[in-house]
């Protein structure tokens, strides 16, 4: 139907092993069944960052890639098997579509399987490449006018982070494959391990606050050799299909990924509800994976396969500044940290604590630093931040603000207005807490809201221990300390308190094959995207015994009389 030809390497071939001269079957020429793994040495390097300076080359490609997408419309379809499917409700009545989808990838998984590692590698570089040239700016351009970014979170999402996941992976990918389990006696058993999609389909469930994310979770299975549903967010369709389409340009055939926007539950109904469901690779809130994983559950009986269940969730991530501390880099850190693309960022700082020694500096740096940064469209480059997603997340945001303004134990020292005159937009707030444990302090915000305690320098390991027990996540955490002491106290003491850590650095920002993402506890299910592992998670690996030696009796020697 589609698909490429196998190439010699997914042929049977010999392997000739009369090097081992010496063993028992000396001349004997072995004839494998598995194929000898052949794929080219390459590797890979992040994507550099550009700087889109006035005048550059990338910021007139990128203003020419605003302008044209900001004065047009582009209708996003489902896309199954290849085919554009158009509904007049796409969003919530395509139940039909999504059976017909599970039908599709679950088909195409058995031939794309077939496809060798080599030749799905080959695609995924050549995707790549298109991703870092010619689509760069219109990657760019949807994710700024669609997600609300600012060239400098755009360029590092939909251009660097999406380019480095395919890269990275498909490198991974290689290096997996290398792997040969140990067989001692190679002329009597060859021992191999080859790396199977899983059977089924994988559905890819992905946020709206990533590019790279959603291209991360619908095509590192697919590489793998699964067949994949992508319901992409609703507030990121148009980034989410630029990623489908330049994947196809690639040569990504029909049917392998299928793109299908749905609301959520529907879909989530249809694919925990499918005998053939294989995994769900999910990145979101906890509210939303855990209907995934109960829905699972209720239907363990009816699956061919136990699905695979992954799931990266939300954070209350902190900033805990220790007395010998940098000021200047706490408070630069924790402003890039806690504001930057509004504070929509999984590992964004949202709770730190602040020694009463340096409070006062701290304060100051934080307040005036706050007072720079520009609210407004994201097509001015003199913006810091734009709009927040929607009116959901904007009645959210600015919910905690309202409950600041009326708590006793809170104080909003800096910021606190909001507007959605023209655009949802909240200013960073900064608010003070006398109560560690208040909500605030606690609960998942996802804006731009820090929200501070101040302790005395005496009691720095009550504050370890909250950290560390305070909230039911453990996601991304950072420590400012110039005491190295500390910090290596600190490490032990935080070990479990997230998944990612910095040591005085920002809790955002990770980079892929440099700080593998992911955290544990209610954060997720820390399967590390972006690292040299993940791959196997989409992977059903095969062990093979294969003997050349005829087994000529079935009596062990110690039994002969
Ligand atoms: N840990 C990480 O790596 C990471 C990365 C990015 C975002 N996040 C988290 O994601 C959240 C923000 O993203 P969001 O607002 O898009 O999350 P969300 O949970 O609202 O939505 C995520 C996806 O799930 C879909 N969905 C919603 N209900 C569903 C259901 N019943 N069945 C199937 N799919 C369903 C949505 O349509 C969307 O595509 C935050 O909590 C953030 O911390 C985590
Ligand atoms: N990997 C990103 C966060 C992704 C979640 O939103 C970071 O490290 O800042």
């Amino acid at each position: 139907m589609y698909f490429f030809t196998p190439t010699t390497s997914s042929r049977i071939s010999s392997r000739d092993l009369d090097f081992c001269s010496n063993f028992l079957l000396a001349t004997r020429s072995v004839c494998s069944v598995v194929p000898e793994p052949k794929i080219e040495e390459f590797t890979v390097k992040n994507e550099p960052v550009l700087t889109y300076l006035p005048g550059s080359k990338e910021r007139c490609e990128l203003e020419s890639a605003l302008k044209s997408l900001s004065c047009s419309t582009e209708e996003v379809p489902l896309i199954i098997g290849g085919e554009k499917c158009k509904s007049n409700n796409a969003r919530c009545q395509v139940m039909d579509q999504i059976q017909q989808a599970i039908k599709v990838a679950s088909e195409a998984q058995k031939c794309w399987d077939t496809v060798p590692l080599r030749e799905r590698i080959k695609i995924w570089l050549k995707a790549a490449d298109l991703m870092a040239g010619k689509y760069r700016q219109v990657l760019n351009a949807a994710t700024m006018l669609g997600q609300s970014k600012t060239v400098i979170q755009a360029e590092i999402d939909s251009a660097c982070e999406l380019i480095d996941f395919i890269r990275f992976n498909a490198y991974y990918a290689k290096e997996v494959s290398k792997y040969k389990p140990v067989s001692p006696l190679p002329q009597q058993t060859l021992n191999s391990m080859r790396y199977r999609g899983l059977e089924g389909f994988v559905a890819a469930v992905s946020p709206f606050n990533f590019t790279a994310i959603g291209g991360n979770l619908a095509y590192t299975p697919a590489l793998m050799g699964c067949g994949v549903l992508w319901k992409p967010s609703d507030t990121a369709l148009l980034s989410n299909y630029i990623i489908y389409k330049i994947m196809t340009e690639a040569g990504v055939p029909p049917g392998v990924v299928n793109f299908v926007p749905a609301d959520g539950p529907v879909f989530g109904k249809a694919i925990t509800g499918s005998p053939d469901l294989a995994g769900i690779n999910f990145t979101g809130s906890v509210p939303t994976f855990n209907w995934l994983w109960t829905e699972t559950g209720k239907n363990v009986n009816g699956y061919k396969n136990y699905p695979r269940l992954i799931g990266e969730c939300g954070g209350k991530n902190y900033h805990f500044v220790h007395p010998s501390a940098d000021v200047e880099t706490v408070v630069n850190g924790t402003i890039l940290s806690s504001f930057e693309f509004c504070g929509q960022k999984c590992s964004a700082c949202s709770r730190m604590y602040v020694p009463e020694s340096l409070w006062c500096k701290i304060k100051e740096g934080l307040i005036a630093t706050r007072d720079l940064l520009k609210v407004g469209d994201v097509q001015e480059f003199d913006s810091f931040i734009g709009a927040v997603i929607d009116d959901k997340a904007y009645k959210r945001i600015t919910s905690y603000i309202e409950h600041a303004k009326c708590s006793p134990d809170l104080e909003i020292i800096a910021g606190g207005k909001y507007d959605d005159k023209c655009g949802y937009f909240i200013e960073p707030t900064i608010v003070v807490t006398k109560n560690p444990k208040e909500r605030i302090m606690t609960e998942e915000i996802f804006g731009p809201v820090l929200t501070i305690y101040v302790y005395p320098d005496n009691k720095i390991e009550e504050m370890l221990t909250l950290i560390d027990t305070s909230t039911p996540y453990a996601l991304t955490g950072a420590v400012f300390a110039q005491d190295m002491e500390f910090q290596t106290y600190a490490m032990e003491k935080l070990k479990l308190a997230s998944g990612n850590y910095y040591v005085n650095d920002k809790s955002t920002g990770s980079v892929v094959a440099q700080q593998p993402f992911g955290g544990s506890r209610m954060s997720g299910t820390n399967d590390k995207a972006g690292g040299p592992h993940y791959v196997l998670k989409w992977a059903s690996p095969q062990s093979i015994k294969e003997t050349f030696v005829p087994l000529k009796t079935w009596c062990y020697p110690y039994m002969a009389k």
